[in-house]
């Protein structure tokens, strides 16, 4: 769970890059002495060499090499060939896999390193994956495995660093986990495995009247009403996921669904109310469902649910991150709840899904008791974590086609009234396609929407459509592209500054006196944070001249010239900093915003200020948590974030300023995710149109085991 989460390799390859063996112009070919054969004489020490060759030149990570040098001591029969897809899985795993695809290896080597893009030059290049499989096959690499003693099939066999598994099931490859990713996995199948086998039983007048109560909208014969069809499948489900794009309503849903549940739990024999938990993987995200639920839940008409008067009591309100849930402890990977010591809860709220890594779904369902409910909410669309595994986005995989049996979506028109379309049914619905909705209107960007149509044709894939709304937008449109922007560093500072403007002045122009009471100051940062998410700059990439390092040292520097800010270095008022990890001392979160403030004095000197960090309290109250810039060991500044970091996130205007040079980070999921972050205006920073469109066109592809369920 550590690591820079901006660097290009940790994002998985995209499928459309081309691989190395294909490009036009190869690298020349290395000299046979440097490659090791891996078909005959190559010794284990040939290939460590080799690996660290790649090391030195940034295409595997020290780590990388380090395990299969420890393989090598641990199984000195291991073969060269195995000792490399040990190197090659475990840099997978850097790269956000939870694994790597022995097929997918064979098909394309060349993507499973870090590899610089094909137009750039090398210099004596050592030789690649490609070079050294060829003439490999996948039953060459299991053998290897196989007779190396470091992988097992099974758990039961004597536990090697390595799992291989190799599926009967055609259309699948043999996958290659370092054990502890396999067991993860393993984990996650099996808890929703035991889930969604046992699903809770309904009483369906009683859903059908509770549905009715809690959606005013009359149903519409042809146009399902998701939300409605959401809560009716997550209330049968012991577990369930609630996927959408931006504002299709996934807060809206769960508030009326915990209304549901929570009516049903109370109106029982001995009405004892469930005990619920609201999560989300970052303090960020905590914050804001907390903000939108509490106002949610406040507006809710409980009036046709049974109990209504203490209802609305016992719907929770309170958001916390996972890792406070779970009971997290400092500097360990170990938490305070697991299967020793579960946590006592009836139902479990996962929002933002999409950012949570395969280990802490893992740690998370093993804490739980098997009859907890498990709800996931989420985009699935949007980039996955950058620790390894997108299980969301792995789970969500036939989501669009939702693959109902005939008899779930009888039972659907029967309690909720709505007729699914016959295209969304199939006789040979797989269990958790029984437990997904996918929230398919957007009802905060309608119809003409720039943001919703521009979102919708990134989605799909379609860069040339998504270029021409770019191009053709108006004046008066939510969506622009200034093109020349894209192109001249100067005028994008320029044009960054009078966005941020607005906010610095206001920050400067309505300051309290020094002698000012705390809640006045807590008043006024509170207004500052606010007005923070009016404009956002997000960057692609960290490194480079478009990289978020630069744009900020840059920003920095323009804003002090424009007088807007009284230092380019250190600390000074108008910093906006990003807490980059967990500092429990100080109660603060990876992903925690701050901005830096002249605040109140520490011990009352009222006649004088202090420079302080203002956050926000991750309790949604008004009070502002003051913090000393000397203790904030481990920041960033944000005038600029990564698209990555801005997950969980919305802003006003956000603009997204891509490279203008080929980037593997560069895909649909990062312009998805960076469009999706605009509530009312986006700005795309692009010189180059081409790239624009690539990116569109690359997905990203996590493998993944998680397909059986
Ligand atoms: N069925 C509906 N009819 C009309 N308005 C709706 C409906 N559902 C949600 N909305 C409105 O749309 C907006 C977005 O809803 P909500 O916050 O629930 O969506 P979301 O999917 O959780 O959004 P986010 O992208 O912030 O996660 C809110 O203003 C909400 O009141």
């Amino acid at each position: 769970m550590s690591g820079d989460p901006h660097t290009p390799d940790l994002f998985g390859a995209p499928d459309s890059e081309p691989s190395r063996l294909t490009s036009s112009a190869p690298p020349p070919g290395p000299s046979p002495a440097a490659q090791p054969d891996l078909r005959g004489q190559a010794t284990a020490e040939q290939l460590l060499e080799l690996l660290a060759r790649w090391t030195e030149r940034g295409w595997l990570r020290p780590l990388d090499r380090a395990l299969a040098r420890f393989c090598h001591q641990q199984c000195p029969q291991a073969s060269p060939l195995a000792l490399l897809l040990v190197a090659l899985t475990s840099h997978q795993v850097g790269r956000g896999h939870v694994c790597l695809d022995l097929a997918d290896l064979q098909a394309q080597p060349d993507r499973v390193l870090s590899l610089p893009p094909d137009d750039e030059p090398l210099d004596d290049p050592p030789p690649t994956p490609a070079d050294l499989l060829l003439g490999l096959t996948v039953p060459d690499c299991i053998a290897a495995l196989h007779s190396s003693g470091l992988s097992n099939e099974t758990a039961a066999a004597e536990p090697g660093p390595l799992v291989l598994t190799v599926p009967d099931t055609p259309g699948r490859s043999p996958l290659l986990y370092l054990r502890r990713y396999w067991q993860y996995e393993r984990q996650i199948e099996s808890a929703l495995q035991q889930r969604l086998s046992a699903p809770v039983p309904v009483d369906d007048s009683q859903l059908t009247q509770g549905l009715s109560a809690l959606f005013a909208t009359p149903v519409s014969g042809d146009r399902p009403d998701w939300q409605r069809i959401a809560c009716a499948l997550a209330a049968r489900q012991r577990f369930a996921i609630i996927t959408g794009g931006p504002g299709t309503g996934k807060t809206t849903t769960v508030v009326r669904l915990l209304a549901l549940l929570q009516a049903q739990a109370m109106g029982n024999a001995d009405g004892s109310p469930m005990r619920i938990a609201l999560t989300a993987p970052t303090g960020k995200a905590a914050a804001r469902l907390n903000e939108s639920i509490g106002g949610q839940v406040e507006k809710l008409d409980l009036s046709g649910l049974p109990k209504s008067d203490s209802l609305r009591d016992h719907i929770p309100e309170e958001v916390t991150t996972l890792h406070r849930l779970l009971g997290a402890r400092p500097d360990s990977r170990h938490f305070r709840h697991h299967r020793g010591n579960p946590l006592h809860l009836d139902l479990v709220v996962v929002d933002e899904a999409s950012m949570v890594d395969v280990e802490m779904m893992a740690r998370l369902l093993d804490a739980l008791p098997a009859a907890t409910r498990v709800i996931l909410l989420g985009d699935k669309d949007q980039l996955a974590s950058v620790e390894a595994g997108a299980v969301l986005g792995n789970l969500c995989q036939r989501a669009e086609q939702a693959h109902y049996q005939p008899e779930l979506a009888a039972w659907v028109q029967a309690v909720t009234g709505c007729k699914l379309p016959p295209e969304l049914t199939d006789p040979a619905g797989r269990p958790l396609d029984q437990a997904v909705t996918m929230l398919r209107v957007s009802h905060r960007f309608g119809a003409d929407s720039g943001i919703g149509q521009l979102a919708r044709a990134v989605n799909q894939g379609d860069g040339q459509t998504a270029l021409q709304q770019l191009q053709q937008a108006d004046q008066a449109a939510d969506i622009a592209w200034p093109q020349s922007l894209g192109r001249d560093t100067q005028a994008l500072l320029d044009w960054c500054v009078d966005r941020l403007r607005p906010t610095l002045e206001w920050l400067a122009a309505n300051q309290p006196p020094p002698d000012a009471e705390r809640a006045e100051f807590d008043a006024w940062a509170q207004a500052v944070l606010a007005r923070w998410s009016d404009f956002q700059l997000l960057c692609a990439v960290r490194g480079g001249p478009q990289g978020v390092d630069q744009m900020n040292q840059q920003l920095t520097r323009a804003l002090h010239q424009a007088g807007l800010v009284q230092a380019d270095h250190g600390w000074f008022a108008g910093r906006p900093v990003m807490v980059t990890r967990n500092d429990y001392s100080l109660g603060l979160m990876n992903g925690d915003i701050g901005i830096t403030l002249q605040g109140p004095a520490l011990g009352g000197a009222g006649d004088q200020y202090q420079l302080r960090v203002a956050f926000p309290t991750s309790d949604g109250s008004q009070a502002i948590h003051w913090v000393l810039p000397s203790r904030l060991q481990t920041v960033d500044t944000v005038y600029a974030m990564t698209v990555h970091k801005s997950q969980g996130s919305e802003f006003d205007h956000t603009a997204l300023l891509l490279p203008a040079y080929r980037s593997p980070v560069l895909t649909r999921e990062l312009i998805y995710t960076g469009i999706t972050r605009a509530r009312s205006r986006f700005t795309l920073l692009a010189g180059d149109a081409g790239l624009f469109q690539e990116a569109v066109n690359t997905r990203v592809r996590r493998v993944s085991g998680l397909w059986g369920l």
